[in-house]
């Protein structure tokens, strides 16, 4: 199963940049062995991960590093047979550095790693603890440099501490106005006005969506809706058990999405952080939920419909998951 899964092509749609350094990209990026080596050892629950971004963020602060960390990322998620990547990160301005500067050095090392192995877009985060002002001046940047990079820049998340700030609805609304998907971090922790809230918006995507089945901590109200908007959702296995918002892999609420058939995809969330891959989060799910290698390429090659690319990108990403089954289908028994 883990080679099939470390082989299968597969499709990334939440991954935060700065939550996927790996370890040697922290060393790389001159990050002291002490801080290296508690980046993944001292996770306690949701509210202790927030604290290890800063050991990223300190590492990502000038416009090399930034540039080094974007390629180091992508690099990692194309040996991983990653063939489509939606990277998300969260502009945001330091000494010698504007959140313009932030955006346009990421889009530059997304344009510079041009492979055939991979296509990659980026989705950009606004920070929910940040006030209405600071997230409206981002989105404005953001729908900016869109026009400058229409092919790179494809949608905006809501992420952050899910236990503060707030979502503002007005500035999705001006972000689609403006051309720009969304994806945004939805019920991953209980917080039932916000989640309908966010439901009545109809993103293009959920972020978690932990907690909206009444056994998971939502409700019957939330779960008929949801059910309804058959809204994807990106499901963060491994994220959601370190950060306990999830019991355990066999009580994840993907058991519901895989009962009622609606649609997901599985995701890293922070591969560095969680010291994961997308290869592991299929490889966890298919045997946690004893499914086939069959199951497990359709959750792959079915993702590529939830994703922000145009057409012919989905059609190519299509193509070559189709083919991969018809090369590989000899390799793998019960295939
Ligand atoms: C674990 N669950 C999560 N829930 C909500 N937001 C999260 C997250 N994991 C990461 N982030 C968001 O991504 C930022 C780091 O990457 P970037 O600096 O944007 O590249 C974090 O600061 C947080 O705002
Ligand atoms: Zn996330």
């Amino acid at each position: 199963m883990e080679t099939f899964c470390q082989k299968l092509p597969k499709i990334e749609l939440h991954a935060h940049l700065n939550g996927s350094l790996s370890k040697s990209t922290l060393k790389q990026l001159g990050c002291s062995e002490e801080s290296i080596k508690n980046y993944q050892e001292t996770l306690t629950d949701i509210k202790q991960v927030f604290n290890q971004f800063q050991v990223a963020h300190n590492a990502t602060n000038t416009l090399e590093n930034l540039n080094l960390a974007t390629k180091c990322v992508i690099e990692d998620f194309a040996k991983d047979n990653v063939i489509y990547l939606e990277l998300r990160t969260t502009p945001r301005s330091e000494k010698d550095l504007s959140e313009r500067d932030y955006i346009e050095t990421v889009v530059e090392a997304i344009r510079n790693y041009e492979s055939s192995k991979i296509i990659v877009k980026l989705i950009l985060s606004l920070d929910r603890r940040r006030s209405w002002k600071e997230q409206l001046d981002t989105l404005d940047n953001i729908i900016d440099l869109k026009q400058k990079y229409p092919d790179l820049i494809k949608g905006v998340d809501l992420s952050g501490d899910p236990g503060k700030g707030e979502f503002f609805k007005k500035l999705f609304e001006k972000a689609r106005d403006n051309g720009l998907k969304t994806a945004i971090h939805c019920g991953e922790i209980k917080n039932d006005n916000e989640v309908m809230d966010i439901l009545d918006f109809k993103p293009d995507r959920i972020g978690h969506g932990t907690c909206l089945h009444p056994d998971y901590g939502g409700s019957e109200e939330i779960w008929q809706k949801y059910q309804h908007l058959k809204i994807p959702i990106e499901c963060c296995l491994t994220s959601n058990v370190v950060c306990l918002t999830s019991k355990s892999y066999e009580e994840h609420h993907v058991k519901e999405l895989l009962k009622n058939s609606l649609p997901f995809s599985l995701a890293t969330d922070d591969k560095g952080v969680f010291n994961t891959t997308l290869s592991k989060e299929f490889t966890v799910l298919g045997q946690t939920f004893s499914l086939s290698k069959n199951d497990l390429w359709n959750i792959s090659r079915n993702s590529i419909d939830y994703s922000f690319a145009d057409e012919e990108e989905k059609g190519f990403i299509r193509f070559a998951l189709e083919q991969w089954k018809i090369r590989n289908i000899e390799n793998y028994p019960n295939f």
